[in-house]
């Protein structure tokens, strides 16, 4: 069985998620909250991202990008936005 992409993968529990809400779920609160704390929370952490960059090493770097990734995933669901689009957006931008 081939593994789906795990950017893929939480797209498609948090879709799970808006579909069948779940106790305690931190995406539902999100969605229950609404689009203005989903964008509060991009805007946090992005600029958690740009002080983690400023640290020596990787390690913050890589836990604050995957925060903002997921962020932006459940940004993405709420606008109806799949990962194919930005397939597209990005290969129609790419130079060899
Ligand atoms: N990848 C993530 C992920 N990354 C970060 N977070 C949550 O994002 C929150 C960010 O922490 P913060 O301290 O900034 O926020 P907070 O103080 O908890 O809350 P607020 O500031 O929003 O009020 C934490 O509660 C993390 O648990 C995530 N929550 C969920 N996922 C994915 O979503 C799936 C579904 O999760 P649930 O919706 O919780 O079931 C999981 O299996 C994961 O794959």
């Amino acid at each position: 069985m081939e593994q789906k992409d795990i950017l893929q993968r939480i797209y498609d529990i948090v879709v799970d998620r808006r579909e069948n809400p779940k106790e305690g779920s931190y995406t539902n609160y999100l969605f229950d909250k609404g689009i203005d704390k989903i964008l509060k929370k991009v805007g946090e952490e992005t600029a958690e991202v740009i002080i983690g960059a400023k640290n020596p090493g990787k390690d913050e770097v890589v836990y604050e990008i995957s925060d903002l990734l997921y962020h932006l995933t459940v940004l993405m669901v709420e606008k109806g936005v799949v990962w194919e689009d930005l397939y597209q957006e990005l290969e129609s931008r790419y130079k060899k």
